[in-house]
């Protein structure tokens, strides 16, 4: 059987789909706002003579989820927090939608972009509800009005909303990851950061979380910045993957297929694994419709369909 390789590359197609299914809901209403992010230049030295990132340059496209993903250090996280402000840029330019964030007001941009992290950062004092209706109220919606918005949100996220009444400590760290989802969504921002914000569930709990995202992108087609270790999570979540090396430069840039199926070198090939064979399969669309599966030697290996089973049987991992 294709084994792993199947579901990782089954998960990383059945992904492709939301996105584009985005795009042509979006397509209908031409007003939709578009949130594209640009980094232009960007350093940040931090005042102890850090410097966590050095002349670096990205855009971000609207509606569409980015990963950064690297390993400890490389400065994910602090170009995440130079889009809403928690750090500012020490040189160049961050602009969303051609304006640059510096010149816009620190309070109102954070509160305009939603922001999910690691430790759900949830208040511990306030019921669900209320940590969800939070940014409204402070944004001035009604207090009834936000906790009947929080309560969709709640379904939304795929929580039951007997648990709207529940303090934080009283939940799963899978629930108060999906209470930090609902959350970051209350404002409906164009944007939504992710920092590892599945990082410290286990394994299973994780994959339906990001199974969860998945869906709930394709419904809503947010621009979504991701932050992660996890190469597998990278490529099940992102349209775009965006692979850092040591020192915060980017060793390659792409959709997932095209970085699986053509590492930039040596070192994003020891990153995502492709030295292994079940990296070495490569995904080539049939022209009866379907996704075949290619061998490192261009052999035909399976063909994926969506329950992630093979037409051949035999092993290719
Ligand atoms: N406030 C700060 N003052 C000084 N140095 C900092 C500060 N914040 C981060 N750094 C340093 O900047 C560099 C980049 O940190 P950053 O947190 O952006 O990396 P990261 O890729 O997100 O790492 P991780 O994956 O471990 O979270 C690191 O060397 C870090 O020690």
């Amino acid at each position: 059987m294709l084994s792993r390789a199947a579901g990782v590359t089954t998960r990383l197609i059945s992904h492709m789909a939301p996105p584009l299914a985005s795009w042509i809901a979006l397509d209908k209403s031409k007003d939709e706002p578009t949130a594209m992010i640009e980094f232009r230049s960007v350093t940040k030295k931090f005042p102890d003579g850090t410097v966590a990132v050095d002349d670096f340059s990205l855009t971000m496209p609207s509606h569409e989820t980015t990963v950064l993903v690297g390993s400890s250090g490389c400065g994910k996280t602090t170009i995440l927090r130079m889009i809403n402000r928690m750090v500012d840029a020490t040189a160049g330019q961050v602009l969303i939608d051609g304006e640059d964030v510096a010149n816009r007001d620190k309070v109102q941009l954070r509160r305009s972009i939603g922001y999910v992290l690691q430790a759900a950062g949830l208040l511990p004092h306030r019921h669900v509800v209320d940590n969800v209706a939070t940014v409204p109220i402070l944004n001035g919606t009604p207090k009834a009005q936000a906790r009947e918005d929080a309560l969709e949100l709640l379904d939304k996220v795929g929580l039951d909303r007997s648990l709207a009444h529940r303090y934080p400590r009283q939940l799963s760290g899978g629930q108060q990851q999906r209470v930090g989802v609902a959350r970051a969504l209350a404002s409906d921002p164009n944007i939504l950061l992710m920092d590892e914000p599945f990082g410290a569930v286990d394994p299973i709990v994780r994959a339906d979380l990001q199974a969860e995202l998945g869906r709930l992108q394709s419904e809503l087609g947010k621009t979504i910045v991701f932050v992660t270790h996890d190469i597998e999570e990278a490529f099940a979540l992102a349209d775009t993957v965006v692979i850092f090396r040591k020192g915060g430069k980017i060793a390659q840039k792409g959709t997932p297929a095209e970085i699986l199926a053509n590492p930039a070198d040596e070192f994003v090939e020891t990153f995502i694994g492709a030295d292994k064979a079940r990296r070495r399969l490569r995904l080539e669309q049939a022209t009866e419709g379907g996704t075949i599966v290619v061998d490192g030697d261009g052999r035909v290996a399976g063909v994926l369909d969506d329950d992630a089973r093979s037409t051949r049987g035999d092993a290719v991992s």
